[in-house]
């Protein structure tokens, strides 16, 4: 082994941008108009997508999508959300997806069935538990002790989610994609996330979806060890960053949480009221169009949007959304004999 294969440059550039004395230049941190770093593809014949409105999502023609020079494998869309669709999303992971049967950190200490609820308790709110959520899981949940997925620790994997992610998968030509598993991050203004690869997975070959909203953030991604010195790229509210190939199995972190420089959740706030679907041939996962219609339009409403917006304006959030189990793999029971 070189030498050099042992010198974790992972960690200097990791402890570079996460310190406060001094701050770090941002120089150097990539964002999409930097060519030299980021390639911006042109895809004239993609085919139009009729669930987007429902989720969110702008027109896929309208759809930004970057991949980098030094990372194959690695792509970026730069915000295909609509401001409500952010709205409506930033509002699941506070209010839906830290319930019960879903699995949070704060279990360790305590179960709460329903968390935001609860930090609404009386109608005052109550900080010390709001900023406690550090993640939710999702689906298959992700055991952080063994880094096992097992089939009895298992839930129903939320439909929206399901079909957002089958969308930005179809739109990458990934047709065959399961949306099984995910984490939600939530970060606070002094929130870090250390250098991991994500290989609990048996499917290291399905690509791994990642949606930002909320605050800005510096994501560091590396190779498949720590020696390689990793690239910084800004992730905005509303990117979604996709892990596939060669990038799905690199060492990534987040070492900084920014203010964001603009606030998109407000952009274009109308309601979608004229969306009319044939519901069955349209969806992939989801039974009823109308409770997403009229999840979607209720944030229009800005007292409705009042309290997720505070929380968002010193927090970011992010899904990060895994197919667990290979193609014709119906569940883990049983994993060893078929292969794995
Ligand atoms: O917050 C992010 O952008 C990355 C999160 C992540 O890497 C993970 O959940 O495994
Ligand atoms: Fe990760």
């Amino acid at each position: 082994m070189d030498q050099n294969d042992n010198e974790d440059n992972f960690m200097k550039v990791f402890k570079y941008y996460k310190s406060n004395k001094p701050k770090p230049s941002l120089h150097n941190v990539i964002s999409e108009q930097d060519t030299s770093h980021v390639v911006k593809v042109f895809t004239d014949n993609v085919r139009e997508d009729a669930r987007t409105a429902f989720l969110g999502l702008q027109n896929c023609q309208k759809w930004n999508l970057y991949t980098f020079r030094n990372h194959p494998g690695l792509f970026l869309i730069r915000n295909p959300f609509t401001g409500l669709g952010q709205r409506y999303w930033i509002r699941k992971c506070l209010e839906e997806y830290p319930k019960k049967p879903n699995k949070t950190n704060i279990d360790l200490e305590e179960i709460i069935d329903d968390w935001w609820s609860r930090c609404y308790t009386n109608g005052e709110c109550n900080h010390q538990l709001l900023k406690k959520l550090r993640w939710s899981t999702l689906g298959y949940h992700h055991n952080w002790d063994t880094k096992l997925y097992t089939e009895n620790n298992r839930s129903s994997f939320p439909e929206d989610l399901a079909e957002l992610s089958d969308i930005v998968a179809s739109y990458l030509g990934h047709t065959g994609f399961k949306a099984e598993a995910a984490i939600v991050n939530y970060y606070h203004m002094k929130s870090t996330l250390s250098a991991h690869t994500d290989h609990s997975e048996v499917n290291l070959k399905a690509p791994l979806f990642s949606f930002s909203f909320g605050q800005s953030a510096i994501f560091l991604l590396g190779g498949q060890n720590k020696s390689t010195t990793p690239s910084a790229i800004l992730v905005q509210s509303g990117d979604i960053i996709i892990m596939s190939e060669e990038a799905r199995v690199c060492y990534h972190a987040v070492p900084r949480i920014l203010p964001a420089k603009s606030i998109p959740w407000d952009d274009n706030i109308q309601s979608t009221d004229e969306l009319s679907i044939k519901e069955a041939t349209l969806f992939k996962y989801i039974k009823s169009s109308k409770d997403v219609i009229s999840r979607l339009n209720s944030n229009s409403n800005e007292e409705a949007w009042s309290k997720y917006c505070s929380y968002i304006k010193e927090s970011r959030i992010n899904m990060n959304v895994r197919q667990v189990l290979n193609e014709n793999q119906t569940s883990l029971v049983g994993a060893e004999f078929i292969g794995m």
